[in-house]
């Protein structure tokens, strides 16, 4: 996908956010948006998005199903969670039955049993975020924006990031996500964008940071301490799975090898 010398205003005569904004990221590839406040990277994510058009310039290759997980979920809807979620898995084009599946998933995953019946404005911000991550995941995306996903998270919440960022970049999905908190220990291997002076420029990866899969068979009774502990080190645990489980397919993405879901 690639932002091709892409502008934008948000009214005309008005200045210039983004000027002149060339950037490009593959599939299985993450991108880190760093910048000041109002430096413009909300703005370069709804762009990617396509939530916002750019007045000048093109987006070329935009994955069919986006995940967009907003800064600040908008939470002043009358739905429930479950009837919310429900409907967003609908308009995302899941049969009833394969949206009751991925809204249990996601509910399951994300510790929402216990609100399936609150009302999107009865939550607290912590789990409203938690909404916005779900409703973005409902059906695996190709491109996942996430806008600053770490804020209002609690701990446990905050692991389940780059957690679900490894699955949908395993997948072949390419992630953008902001980050003003200096969270980007998280995401070993991104890609890192700088909104500065209205354009973005990026940091290319050298060859320390660039991305290899290693397998290793853990006892079962100390894989949660394993992934804990590679967690805390800085390391990116795709997934855990069972010794019986077939072994997963590998490719080849930008010189680091990727798992695929089989
Ligand atoms: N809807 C809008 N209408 C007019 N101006 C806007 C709008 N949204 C953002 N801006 C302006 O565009 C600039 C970039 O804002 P943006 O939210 O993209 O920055 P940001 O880097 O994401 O900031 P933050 O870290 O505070 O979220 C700012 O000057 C902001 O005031």
């Amino acid at each position: 996908m690639r932002l091709e010398d892409v502008w934008l205003r948000y009214r005309r005569g008005g200045p210039w956010v983004l000027r002149s904004v060339t950037v490009e990221i593959a599939p299985g590839e993450a991108a880190v948006v760093l910048g000041r406040n109002g430096a413009g990277k909300s703005t370069l994510l709804q762009l990617a998005a396509g939530i916002l058009p750019p007045a000048r310039g093109r987006v070329d290759g935009r994955p069919a199903v986006v995940g967009w997980v907003p800064e600040r979920f908008p939470a002043g809807q009358p739905f429930t969670v479950q009837g919310y979620l429900t409907a967003a898995a609908r308009m995302r084009g899941l049969s009833r039955i394969e949206a009751d599946k991925a809204v249990r998933g996601w509910v399951e995953r994300l510790g929402l049993g216990p609100f399936q019946c609150v009302r999107l404005p009865q939550l607290s911000k912590g789990t409203a975020q938690k909404i916005g991550l779900a409703q973005a995941l409902l059906r695996p995306p190709g491109l996942l924006v996430l806008d600053e996903p770490w804020e209002g998270l609690d701990a446990a919440a905050r692991e389940l990031v780059p957690e679900v960022v490894g699955e949908v970049l395993a997948a072949g999905g390419r992630v953008l996500v902001s980050d003003h908190r200096g969270e980007t220990a998280r995401l070993p291997g991104a890609r890192e964008w700088t909104v500065a002076d209205q354009t973005v420029t990026e940091r290319v990866p050298t060859g320390e940071r660039a991305m290899v899969v290693v397998e290793l068979a853990i006892p079962a009774a100390r894989v949660a301490d394993a992934v804990h502990r590679l967690r805390a080190e800085g390391h990116h645990v795709l997934r855990v799975r069972g010794h019986d489980a077939p072994p997963p397919v590998t490719r080849l993405v930008s010189g680091a090898a990727v798992e695929e879901s089989s």
